[in-house]
This record gives C-alpha cells, structure tokens and sequence, in this order.
C-alpha cells in the first residue's frame, strides 16, 4: 500500500497533519496572541523571537497562520461535510433508483450547476453578511451539485457490479444492499473527493477573504493575510509570501491525497448491464403444459426496444430440468444465454421486456413481484458468475459475505452461521476455512474466490443452481477442479444444475442435456452425449470444431466459425446461421427452419448433416 501511494502522498499527508494539529491545539502551543501588537519594530523578517516575521502592525506572522488555519480548514472541512451530507444521499438516490429520482435531481442538478458559483458566493455573502458561518454555508451549498454528481455516478458503477446482482440473487432487500454493498464502496471515491473538495473551498474562502468578504479581521484568514500583506510586496515580502506559501502547501496536499486516493479505487469495470427486477410480461403467453417438473422454462423471451430497433436476445425457449441433472447452455458469445438466465431469475437490465413462463415445481415465478422473488432467489434458485472478482464485495471479508445470506435466509444467529459458514467453505474444498473468514477477495487467488462464490450459492440449500461460465476467468487448470466440485456438489445437494458455457469441451463432459443458442433461439437441443456424437446442425459442428480438446497435438489449429455472429436488430432472413453456413441453399434464406425431432434430439436446420459424417467427438474425451 504504501509503496502504491507513493512518498508524495505520505509527505501531504504529513503537511496536512501538522497544520491540523497546529490549528486545533493552537491554544496550547507557544505562541504570542494573533492580535497582539508587539513592541518593537513592525515587518521584522524572520528571528528566533519571531520564526516567520512580524506583519505590518508588528504582530507574529507565525501565530497569525496558524489561527488563520483554524478559519481556513474549518471552513475546508466543514462545507466538504456539509456538502457531502446533502449531496451523497441524493446522488445515491439518483443512481440507485433511476428512472424518475433520477430524472428530477439530475434536472435540478444541472441547473445548480450551471451557475457562476464564485459571483454567486459573493452576491450571498455581501447580502447576508461576511462571518464563519455564511461563509460555511455558502460554500458547502456550492459543492452540493458536485457531490450529487460524483456519488451518483459512483452508485451506477456499483449498482452494475456483479456481486450486487449476486445479492440480488440472493433476495437481499434494497436497502441492505445499498447499506451492506454500495456504500462502502462508494466510500471510497467519495473520500478521495472529499479531500479535492476541501483543496476547492480553502481556495474558495482565501478568493472571499482576499476580497474582504470572508471572517472580519482581527481574526486572521490565510486570504485575509495575503491581502494585508499585499501593500508590504516590496519592503516585507514574507508577511506575503509566507501564507502564500502555506496555503499553496496545503491546497497541493489536499489535491495530491485525493488523487492517489482516487488512483486506488481505479478498478476494472464488470462490463455488466444495470440490473433491475422486472415484474411484468407484456408479451402475450403462447399455450403450453404445466408439468411437473423441477424447473420449466416456457417460450421465454427477452427483448430490449433500442434507438436501432428492437433486439431480441432471447427468443422463444423452452426446456424443463429434473433435479439430479445438469443442462448445459452453450452458444457464441451474444448468443442469449446470460439473458436467458437472467430473464429465469427475473433479474434483467432496465430497459428489457420479458415474455413467456418460468414454473418452479409448478409455481409460476413469472406471476411474482420482485419481493416474493426474493423467498425464491437464494434458498431455491442459486447462482455462481463468471468472474469471482466482480462477484464479491472488495471491502468485506469473505466471513461477511459467507454468512450474510444464512443469517437473511435461514435466520441463523452469529455464531451459528459462522460455523455454517466454515462447513460450507470445506465442503467446497477451502483449505483452513476459519482464516479464511477474515481475509478479503483479493487476498484469494481466482481459483479460491470461485469456491466462496459457489458455498455462498450453496449457503441456503438452493434446488437449482444456475452457474453462467463459472469457469471462464480462470486459469484452465483450476476450470476441471471448479467443474468436477459442482458435480459433486450437484450430486450431495441433490440439486439441478444449469451450466452456461461458450466452450463446448467444458460441457461435454458434465451436461446431461444440452440447449445451443444461436441469435436468442434454440438451434439444437437433447441428451448431450447424442448431440455431441451427432450434431445435425452446421453451426452445433462448427462449434464442436471450434472447442479444443485435450487430445489436441500442442500446435492444433482451432477451426473458427467463419463471419460474426448476427445484428440482432437485422436479422438475415429464414434462418439466421445462413450467411455463415457453408451447406445453405435457397431455403434457408427464405423460411426459418423449426426444431424439429431427428437421431434421438431435436435442431433447427432444413439441411441437417448426414449421421455418418457427423462428428463423434466431444463426449468421447468425457471422463468424470
Ligand atoms: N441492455 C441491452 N440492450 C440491448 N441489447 C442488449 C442489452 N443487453 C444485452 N443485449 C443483447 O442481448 C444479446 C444477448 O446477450 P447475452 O449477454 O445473453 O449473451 P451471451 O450469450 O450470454 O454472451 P456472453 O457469452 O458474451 O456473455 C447480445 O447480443 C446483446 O447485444
């Protein structure tokens, strides 16, 4: 940390000690009174008796600057308090609930601050009178709208994160997500602009005291003491100089801290969608069985109306999954499959519309409102994400975040889920899970970060666990451990698992069926040993081709899909793999073909490839 920061933060921090110190215990230090006019002559430079100079009427320049620091940095310290205890709750409001919040204070916002703010602070202060606390306040007003901003996009960030999806997941409430989530995150950035804030409003109150429009004199501001030494440039430089100086140091150490402080909580961006809880389906329901199944997906769709047209990313998909199996998701990246997770927990970007029926044991998740979701998500629907880095807290320890969803969900007390907690990490293979407790995320390496993520999906006994690329983060000798423990785990919780993956050797091994997603539909689906062995479809082969295998030779050139994966706002006509699709004929560019039952699965193309020459590789190499 400290060779991160750098010396030249820990110097400003050093300054800004010493003149806090210095202003608080001024009382108790040495020092003449700051108004007291000393016998002697007047403008002395520096002395021993007088370490900085004596000023015009001949009093301590030394005492002045350091009582003209209580005024300076109580002035600084207060109005970035001020400022931040107005601003950060609207900003956080604006950025958290959207929409209409959002739209107003942002509206307000703008308008605050497109005013002139120093002729504004002048015009209050000499109407309402130049003391402490006009000045205060005026300034803590100004930087109200800055404040709004800065915490406001600071919420948006986080709020896209996904280990705020993974408490969504998890059925925390609103309110403790942005309590227990957003906020000490947003601490951070706010921290490092609370120090630029106060570098702003010292330079603020020195252009008003510099003006005479700040704390009336005797009692010294540093720009009062500028502007007294001002008529003294030529015959005593330092009764200018010296609180130039001082009040550059400052202004500079406050600038350089809340830089570094803002260097560090540079961190990567998830690249996530803002998530919000969509309640209703627009879209009419097309007729369909309830079964009793675990899980059952019908016609599931999840469209996003976008200034280029409408996006269908997923479109139309329906499967059911018995507890005991896992189905895999696979399809090119943009293929629909995360959407279509997504669109199954009810948690989807804002701007999107869902279609279609989701039934767990024959209860229609679609008919509930995001609050009788959160009964659901967590103890009955788990999730695991991609990337275990974005899915954890940073600034809590994994003993928090482990046990917070036992103490939600199944109520359990302090101590009673922190032995949960323990279990749960050793069943997921963590080695020593009493220390791990206490360590952070980026204390763990990727491999370690995923198995917290997957025991907190586990915490609360979840009957399906949805598990969207769980392993594409991390490095490929850790993805068959983080596979073969979710087997494992599937088989002791006696759960169903839904396995989303681009990587068709990943699924091979540990799917029972297989849906491939192509454009938002469903191009091929059945028992994935069968599609496996004999994919029907050009673009399941190509895919199959383009997946490596271990019995590769080391040189081994994967064979690409040839051309980019689909406009979803511009479909081809007929079928939508056509222009990519080296067997298409004429009419596949004319009508898009339906699933229809073939070799024991089903897929969607009017030219399947032939049984024979069909690949029968893939499930081969499974081994589990
Ligand atoms: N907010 C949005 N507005 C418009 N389109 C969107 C939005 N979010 C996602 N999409 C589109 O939905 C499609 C499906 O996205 P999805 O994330 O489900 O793909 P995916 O198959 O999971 O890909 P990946 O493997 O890269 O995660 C993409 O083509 C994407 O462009």
């Amino acid at each position: 940390m400290r060779r991160r920061l750098g010396i030249g933060f820990w110097l400003a921090v050093g300054w800004i000690g010493v003149v806090l110190l210095a202003a608080l215990l001024a009382d108790l230090l040495p020092l003449y009174r700051y108004d007291e006019t000393l016998a002697g002559p007047p403008q002395t430079g520096p002395s021993w008796e007088h370490p900085l100079g004596t000023d015009g009427l001949g009093r301590d320049v030394l005492s002045r600057i350091v009582y003209g620091a209580r005024v300076s940095l109580g002035v600084g310290v207060g109005a970035v308090l001020l400022g931040l205890l107005i601003g950060a709750p609207l900003g956080i409001l604006a950025g958290y609930r959207r929409r209409a919040a959002d739209a107003i204070i942002m509206a307000v916002n703008d308008v605050a601050l497109a005013f002139p703010a120093l002729v504004f602070a002048l015009a209050v202060v000499a109407f309402a009178g130049a003391s402490l606390r006009n000045v205060l306040i005026v300034l803590a007003v100004l930087g109200v709208p800055a404040w709004v901003r800065l915490v406001r996009g600071a919420t948006l960030s986080f709020a896209e994160r996904e280990f705020v999806l993974a408490a969504r997941v998890l059925g925390t409430r609103d309110r403790r997500i942005l309590w227990r989530e957003i906020v000490p995150n947003v601490a951070m950035p706010a921290a490092s602009y609370a120090f630029i804030g106060m570098a702003v409003v010292v330079v603020a109150e020195g252009s008003l005291a510099f003006l005479g429009l700040s704390v009336q004199a005797p009692t010294p501001t540093w720009g009062g003491l500028i502007n007294e030494g001002r008529t003294l440039m030529e015959t005593a430089p330092h009764v200018v100089l010296v609180p130039s100086v001082v009040m550059f140091l400052t202004v500079l150490s406050f600038n350089l801290v809340g830089d570094r402080l803002r260097a560090l909580t540079d961190v990567r961006e998830s690249g996530l969608e803002p998530v919000r809880q969509v309640t209703v389906s627009p879209m009419p329901v097309a007729e369909h069985q309830v079964r009793d199944t675990l899980l059952q997906a019908e016609d599931v769709r999840t469209h996003f109306v976008t200034p280029r047209g409408l996006v269908k990313a997923v479109d139309g998909v329906s499967f059911t999954l018995e507890r005991g199996r896992t189905l895999a998701i696979v399809g090119e990246s943009g293929s629909g499959k995360s959407m279509l997770i997504r669109s199954i927990l009810g948690l989807l970007p804002g701007s999107a519309v869902r279609g279609g029926k989701v039934y767990l044991s024959g209860e229609d998740l679609t008919a509930r409102t995001p609050a009788e979701m959160r009964s659901v998500l967590g103890p009955r629907l788990g999730t695991v994400f991609q990337d275990p880095m974005t899915a954890l807290n940073p600034v809590r320890t994994i003993g928090t975040q482990v046990t917070e969803p036992l103490r939600v969900h199944l109520g359990l007390g302090r101590k009673e889920a922190r032995a949960e907690a323990v279990r749960l990490l050793a069943s997921v293979g963590i080695p020593d899970p009493v220390r791990m407790l206490g360590r952070y995320p980026h204390q763990l390496s990727g491999g370690m970060r995923q198995r917290v993520t997957i025991a907190m999906a586990l915490s609360c006994g979840p009957d399906v666990l949805f598990a969207d690329e769980p392993t594409t983060a991390l490095d490929v000798t850790i993805q068959d451990q983080v596979l073969r423990l979710l087997h494992r785990l599937r088989e002791e919780h006696h759960m169903a698992v839904v396995l989303v993956s681009h990587d068709l050797s990943v699924v091979a091994r540990w799917a029972d069926e297989v849906i491939v997603m192509y454009a938002g539909k469903v191009v091929e689906r059945g028992p994935a040993a069968e599609v496996f062995r004999r994919p029907r479809m050009p673009y399941t082969q190509a895919l199959l081709q383009a997946a490596p295998r271990l019995s590769d030779p080391v040189h081994h050139r994967l064979r690409e899909i040839p051309g980019r994966p689909p406009d979803l706002v511009d479909l081809p006509p007929g079928c939508s793999f056509r222009p990519r699709c080296a067997y298409a004929r004429d009419r596949c560019g004319q009508e898009a073909p339906p699933l229809v039952n073939g070799s024991g699965h089903q897929y969607a193309c009017w030219y399947p490839r032939p049984i024979e020459t069909a690949i029968a590789e893939g499930a081969e190499s499974s081994g589990r």
